[in-house]
């Protein structure tokens, strides 16, 4: 939500902590849905106080869905170096691409149904839910001794990491007061790479030891069944539970997230947000049943202009994310390494996580200050062409190379070049998707931008290693670095400026064209007002 206006000018610290207070002052006592819009539309908000502490913790327990995510997606690299011949055999391409994509299709259909699911069980079950997966998933991969039973692991786990990969940012941005959203969902997508990295790392280091891979798989049970039982005391958010019509439950959980440090929160400020999520809520119908209201969300989705843009956008952004090829060399960098010559490839690829988890924090302190198209606009473009040094590097790449080679040294870092502009724009700014959808088709929108990511992600773990066969190594990174110069090309027209804008702000942008220029105006005079009331202060209003 914007800043107060009311309060617009030089603040002290103290005032700034006493904002959800001062701002009670200029509301009436008067919950009418029209008073409560005024209020709204003045800027007046508890969200523009300081939040407690409280939902920085949450969003770290939030973010162990992220860190799953990324454990589980990120130890199949060395896990398919290091199997051998333990599942029966010598691993072919199409085993690993089989056992790769296993966990894509399992994603892909965990998305579809991630966000209906959350809408009727609730986030928090949801969430308890996914976690069960991770854990079945990786039971049954430790102990295969078959590359079916392999592959049957990585699809349930799939599963898990789909319904993860939508339910993390959906609670934050549910959880989290508007200023810092845009944050905290990156703070998830830090726990992704970090994740990665971790498996990375612990694949290195099992790399040598017989059956070590089964002890990194088996690893990943451990953060689950944390999240699992942490979550059983975690609380559902607010939305959910007005949504549900769990207001006493809505109001206890209000008044946690916004008490300021230290202090009790007025019941009229909780009150008043609690209205607030009720007239939200009051387009819902509660009366329908469930089906009725997916149908209803369905043709909202698709029909209103304005939402379908949404849809345009969030869908396109995931696409990118993923038809960039980034996860090509995520899971696959070991193979990769190992062919240009390098001796340590798990080693070696430990570089290329750590390189997309150095970025992703990069991104972290950049998001709100540059803003998210512009941040987009600068990166893509520079993938595409660190792809095109790569396949030129491949091309020179002698036979037999080895890890002295210079082409050898120039693919690396080519590698880290690309990885670097990916993680710092369009690895994280997609999974801001459920600022785009207002509240009555978030649910679903935010599920049909999960499942095209799982499906980009599909295409790309299922085809890479055919295609580095049948078109070479130089015309799959070619073929790539064209991709991303389409997506520069998506993001420059459809791609409107989020950063800073509300929800309302950034609906009012899509309802009539994608109004790139509007909403870059729009962002630049709301990040001045906000700048302006938080007295050099900076955080994140968007959404
Ligand atoms: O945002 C994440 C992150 O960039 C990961 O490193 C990548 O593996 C995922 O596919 C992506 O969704």
């Amino acid at each position: 939500m914007v800043a107060d206006s009311k309060n617009a000018g030089v603040q002290t610290p103290v005032e700034l902590a006493l904002q959800p207070i001062l701002s009670l002052e200029t509301q009436s006592d008067d919950y009418s849905p029209d008073a409560i819009a005024r209020d709204v539309a003045n800027g007046v908000d508890i969200e523009d106080g300081e939040p407690n502490p409280f939902v920085f913790l949450l969003t770290i327990l939030v973010s162990f869905s992220g860190f799953l995510f990324g454990y589980d997606t990120g130890y199949v690299s060395g896990a398919l170096v290091s199997i051998g011949t333990d599942l029966g055999s010598v691993l072919t391409s199409s085993d690993k691409e089989f056992i790769t994509s296993a966990t894509s299709v399992g994603a892909l259909l965990g998305g579809v149904i991630a966000g209906t699911l959350a809408d009727v069980l609730g986030r928090k079950w949801v969430t308890i839910g996914a976690n069960t997966l991770f854990v079945v998933g990786a039971a049954i991969q430790t102990g295969a001794h078959t590359i079916w039973t392999m592959i049957g692991g990585r699809f349930v786990m799939g599963w898990g990491v789909g319904i993860a990969s939508l339910i993390a940012p959906l609670y934050i941005s549910e959880m989290a007061p508007s200023r810092f959203r845009g944050r905290l969902v990156v703070l998830n997508v830090l726990a992704i790479t970090g994740g990665q990295v971790i498996a990375y790392a612990i694949g290195a280091g099992l790399s040598n030891l017989q059956n070590g891979w089964r002890v990194l798989v088996g690893l990943g049970i451990v953060p689950a069944i944390a999240q699992m039982i942490m979550f059983i005391y975690m609380p559902e958010t607010p939305r959910y539970l007005v949504r549900t019509g769990q207001i006493e439950k809505a109001r206890h959980v209000v008044r946690w997230i916004y008490s300021p440090r230290n202090r009790a929160i007025d019941e009229e400020v909780v009150t008043r947000k609690v209205k607030l999520l009720e007239i939200y809520n009051n387009e819902q119908h509660p009366e329908w049943s469930g089906y009725r209201r997916v149908k209803y969300a369905l043709k909202q989705l698709y029909l209103v202009p304005g939402h379908f843009r949404a849809l345009v956008v969030a869908c396109g952004l995931q696409g990118i994310q993923q038809l960039c090829g980034f996860n090509s060399l995520m899971y696959f960098s070991a193979t990769i390494f190992q062919v240009v010559g390098f001796n340590q490839p798990t080693a070696v690829s430990l570089i290329v996580a750590g390189t997309n988890m150095a970025f992703t924090i990069l991104a972290f302190l950049l998001i709100d200050i540059i803003g998210r198209r512009r941040i987009l606009l600068s990166t893509v473009w520079g993938m595409s062409a660190a792809l095109v040094l790569n396949a030129v590097a491949f091309h020179f790449l002698p036979p037999n190379a080895s890890q002295s080679d210079p082409w050898a040294i120039i693919i690396l870092v080519a590698m880290m070049l690309y990885v670097a502009f990916y993680a710092a724009g369009i690895g994280n700014v997609p999974w801001q998707q459920s600022e785009l959808f207002p509240m009555q088709v978030r649910g679903l929108g935010t599920s049909m931008a999960t499942a095209t990511n799982w499906g980009g992600n599909l295409i790309i773990g299922s085809t890479f290693l055919t295609m580095m066969d049948r078109i070479t190594p130089s015309g799959t990174f070619g073929f790539y670095a064209g991709l991303c110069l389409l997506g520069e090309v998506f993001i420059y027209f459809f791609y409107p400026e989020t950063s800073y804008l509300t929800l309302e702000d950034i609906q009012g942008v899509l309802k009539d064209g994608f109004d790139i220029k509007k909403s870059n105006q729009m962002s630049r005079e709301a990040k001045m007002k906000h700048q302006a009331s938080t007295h050099g202060l900076i955080g994140d209003s968007s959404a």
